[in-house]
C-alpha cells in the first residue's frame, strides 16, 4: 500500500448509484412522517445545502434553501441541524439562522441550544493542527491554488483550484507533515478534492446526530449528505431514520439518494410543502426540550 493509499475511509454500504432515489419511495417516506409527532431535520453543508464550488471560501446555502430552513426552523414540531466539517463559526456565520442547531469540524464542534462544545481530545489536538497548517502554508506557498484552511480542531487542504500535474506533490507534502508533526494523533481523511485532517476522536456525525435525537425523543430523524463524513450520520439514524446519500459515486449506508445538490433542494423543498403537514397534529404546546 503507498502512502496515499493510508488514509482513513469512512463509507459503507452499497455504491450509491444503486441506491434507490429518493423520488420513487416518496409513499414510503410519507408514512413515516405520518406517523411522527415532529421532525428531527439534519443536513451536512457542502454540496448539500450549496453546490460545491472551485474556491472553498465561496459556498453560501442557496436562497430556496435557506427559505426552507427557516420555514422549518419557525415550526414547532420541527429541529433542523446544520452538520458540516466546516469550523462550527464559519459554518454559523454562513447560514445565519437563528435557533438552528449547528455542528462543525465533522461532529467535533457542537453548537447545539446555542451553546459550544469542543471533544476534549480534538481541543488539546489544536495546538498540532496549528502547527501542521503553519509547516504546510509555507511548504506549498509556492504551488497556485492549494488552500489551507485552519478550522482550529481539524483542518483541510485543498486541491481543487491546482494543477492536475501538482496534486500528488500537495498530498505527498501533506502526508509528510502529518508524519513528522502529528506524533500519530492526526488522521487523514480522503475529501473531496482535499484531504481532511483530524484528530483521532470518537465524535463525528454520527454521534452528533444521536445526541440530537436525545432531545426531540420520538420525533422522526432526516438526514442528508453527500460525503463520506455523512455516513457515520446515516449509520446513526439507520433503521429508524429516512437517509438520503446526495450523488452517485461512493458507497452509502443511506436507503434513498437525490442525484445532486439541486435534487437535495428538490427534496427539502418537499418536506417544507408536503412533509410538514403529514406530521401528526399535537397539542399547542409540545415543544422540544
Ligand atoms: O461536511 P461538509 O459540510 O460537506 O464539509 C466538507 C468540507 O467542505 C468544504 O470543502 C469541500 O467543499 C468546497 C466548496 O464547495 C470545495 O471547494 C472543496 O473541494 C471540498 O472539499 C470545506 O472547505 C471543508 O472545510 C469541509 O470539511
Amino acid at each position: 500500500m503507498s502512502e496515499h493509499d493510508s488514509t482513513v475511509g469512512t463509507a459503507s454500504g452499497e455504491p450509491s448509484a444503486e441506491t434507490p432515489l429518493v423520488w420513487d419511495h416518496l409513499a414510503e417516506v410519507r408514512g413515516r412522517l405520518r406517523q411522527a409527532e415532529g421532525l428531527l431535520f439534519g443536513t451536512d453543508f457542502d454540496g448539500t445545502l450549496s453546490p460545491i464550488e472551485e474556491n472553498p471560501e465561496a459556498p453560501e446555502p442557496t436562497a430556496e434553501n435557506l427559505r426552507s430552513l427557516r420555514t422549518l426552523q419557525d415550526h414547532p414540531q420541527v429541529r433542523p441541524a446544520v452538520i458540516s466539517g466546516r469550523g462550527l463559526a464559519d459554518l454559523r456565520e454562513r447560514v445565519g439562522i437563528e435557533g438552528v442547531d449547528y455542528i462543525g469540524n465533522h461532529g467535533l464542534e457542537l453548537g447545539i441550544d446555542g451553546q459550544r462544545e469542543t471533544h476534549a481530545d480534538a481541543a488539546s489536538a489544536e495546538p498540532k493542527i496549528a502547527e501542521i497548517c503553519g509547516t504546510l502554508g509555507r511548504q506549498l506557498d509556492d504551488i497556485e491554488g492549494t488552500v489551507v484552511e485552519n478550522k482550529g480542531v481539524t483542518a483541510t487542504i485543498h486541491y481543487r483550484m491546482v494543477d492536475r500535474e501538482q496534486v500528488e506533490t500537495v498530498r505527498e507534502h501533506v502526508f509528510e507533515a502529518v508524519d513528522e508533526l502529528g506524533d500519530g494523533e492526526v488522521e487523514i481523511h480522503d475529501g473531496k478534492e482535499s484531504l481532511e485532517l483530524r484528530p483521532a476522536a470518537d465524535w463525528d456525525k454520527g454521534s452528533a446526530i444521536a445526541q440530537l435525537q436525545e432531545h426531540v425523543d420520538g420525533w422522526q430523524p432526516v438526514y442528508i449528505g453527500d460525503d463520506t463524513t455523512d455516513e457515520a450520520a446515516f449509520e446513526a439514524i439507520t433503521p429508524n431514520g429516512i437517509t438520503v446519500h446526495v450523488g452517485d459515486n461512493h458507497e452509502t449506508a443511506a436507503d434513498y439518494r437525490v442525484r445532486s445538490s439541486a435534487e437535495a433542494e428538490v427534496f427539502i423543498r418537499w418536506l417544507v410543502t408536503d412533509g410538514l403537514a403529514l406530521l401528526e397534529t399535537v397539542d399547542d404546546n409540545v415543544s422540544a426540550t
